[in-house]
């Protein structure tokens, strides 16, 4: 098992207490390791040794404020989306001078919000965020610096719904209009233009496509400069894939990705930026689950347990797998089961036709490779609450998001005089 799969005998090492924690805070909940998050950091930074390097966490795969601050504590800076996000990070003690901010839809409020407290660098993906960023900036008497996100046309090879670099992608400025939005930025007052960022996607499993864009947003680089831009940041995004399934090959490790950045892009003198997300936190946490019932169908045995799409929506959304284990080795016969949900959807299926150990009501079973991706995109349908989130540290937890009351769902509803 290679370095970054989240260790499966941490499951069952007495520094790990899953069924004691179970007992105690009620099933289903998520559960991140402070070791793995250190480790996974570390081997991405160690990747880009010996260079101006800023790892820049893609908080939106786990905004967990604990998570937040470990990787905050050893460094990170972050990559932001939203007005919450800036605050979280900034919350997390993420120095304002290492946080890049993406997206396509960047509002007045954000953009003033990121400008008072000072942001590294807007990835701007549009002429008419451009000019709006300009008159927010001026507006304020500040000066936004600016990276453009570029199109670059390249298929990332990954599911489509999280590919990102293709031109019928809405992400982006498109390569053959870069020169001229640079020459247009570079007359604006409130702009000032120092950098070229990509990112073509999430859960790529191969170099290949990394490396396409890399050359072309190499090219693009020199081409400004030789146009009078003075470009010193490349900002080359996140992406770069995790393993989930331990029977299929792994995705390449950081240090191979690094290499190739540097044979492709080195030679350039920028200040290197990457924006991890999944690699950092993907491996780092599990969703531990209690079975309900075992139901037999016409034809399959049904798993169904206390966890949903609601809590974890990646199965339904993208029919993406996630290895599922049985918590306790009861070295009982396999059985091949379908694993589901509570909710009232057929796509309320994690997995199907999965062998296990037999299995009874009551037992616990952790769904593998869950913090990435996992808690934050999580719902509260079905009025199911959202579930506790915990953070190990050697032998010790803490809840950091417990699971709320009822009627701290039910009651945010506040009625009309009319119907009161
Ligand atoms: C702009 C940007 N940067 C970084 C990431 C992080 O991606 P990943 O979690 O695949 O590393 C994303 C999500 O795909 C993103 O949209
Ligand atoms: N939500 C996606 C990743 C999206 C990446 C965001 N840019 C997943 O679970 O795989």
């Amino acid at each position: 098992m290679d370095s970054f799969a989240y260790r499966h005998h941490k499951l069952h090492a007495e520094d790990f207490p899953l069924e004691r924690m179970a007992q105690e805070i009620g099933t289903p909940f998520y559960c991140y390791s402070t070791e793995t998050l250190i480790r996974h950091h570390s081997v991405f930074c160690e990747a880009f040794t010996d260079r101006d390097f800023l790892l820049c966490y893609a908080v939106k795969a786990n905004t967990n404020q604990a998570v937040i601050k470990t990787l905050a504590d050893q460094g990170a800076g972050a990559d932001v989306v939203s007005e919450g996000e800036l605050r979280r990070a900034l919350k997390a003690g993420i120095p304002a001078d290492k946080i890049v901010y993406s997206g396509v839809a960047k509002t007045k409020r954000e953009m003033a919000y990121a400008l008072e407290k000072g942001i590294f660098q807007f990835n701007v993906e549009s002429e008419p965020e451009l000019y709006q960023l300009n008159d927010v900036a001026s507006r304020l008497g500040k000066v936004a610096a600016i990276a453009f996100r570029i199109n670059p046309d390249v298929d990332a090879k990954t599911h489509a719904k999280i590919a990102t670099g293709r031109a019928e992608n809405k992400f982006g400025v498109p390569l053959k209009r870069a020169r001229a939005i640079y020459a247009d930025a570079a007359k604006l007052p409130g702009i000032r233009v120092q950098g070229v960022d990509l990112h073509i996607g999430s859960q790529l499993t191969d170099l290949a496509p990394f490396e396409q864009a890399f050359h072309i947003a190499g090219k693009l680089v020199e081409d400004l400069r030789r146009d009078g831009h003075d470009i010193t940041v490349l900002d080359l995004g996140g992406g770069l894939g995790i393993p989930y399934d331990q029977t299929e090959t792994a995705p390449p490790l950081p240090h191979l990705y690094g290499q190739m950045a540097q044979r492709i892009v080195g030679h350039l003198g920028c200040k290197i930026i990457c924006e991890p997300g999944r690699l950092l936190v993907g491996n780092a946490g599990i969703l531990v689950s209690e079975v309900i019932y075992v139901k037999k169908g016409e034809d399959r045995n049904f798993l169904i347990i206390d966890a949903a799409m609601n809590d974890l929506i990646r199965p339904s959304l993208y029919e993406a797998y996630h290895e599922i284990v049985a918590l306790e080795e009861t070295g009982a016969n396999p059985v091949t089961y379908d694993i589901v949900g509570p909710v009232c959807e057929t796509g309320d299926t994690f997995a199907q036709g999965r062998t296990l150990p037999e299995l009874a009501t009551g037992d616990l079973v952790a769904i593998r490779s869950a913090g990435a991706y996992g808690a934050v995109m999580a719902s509260t349908y079905n009025t199911r609450r959202l579930i506790p989130e915990v953070l190990v540290k050697g032998d010790s937890y803490a809840v950091i998001r417990p699971r709320p009351d009822y009627e701290d769902i039910i009651g945010l509803d506040v009625l009309p005089d009319w119907l009161d």
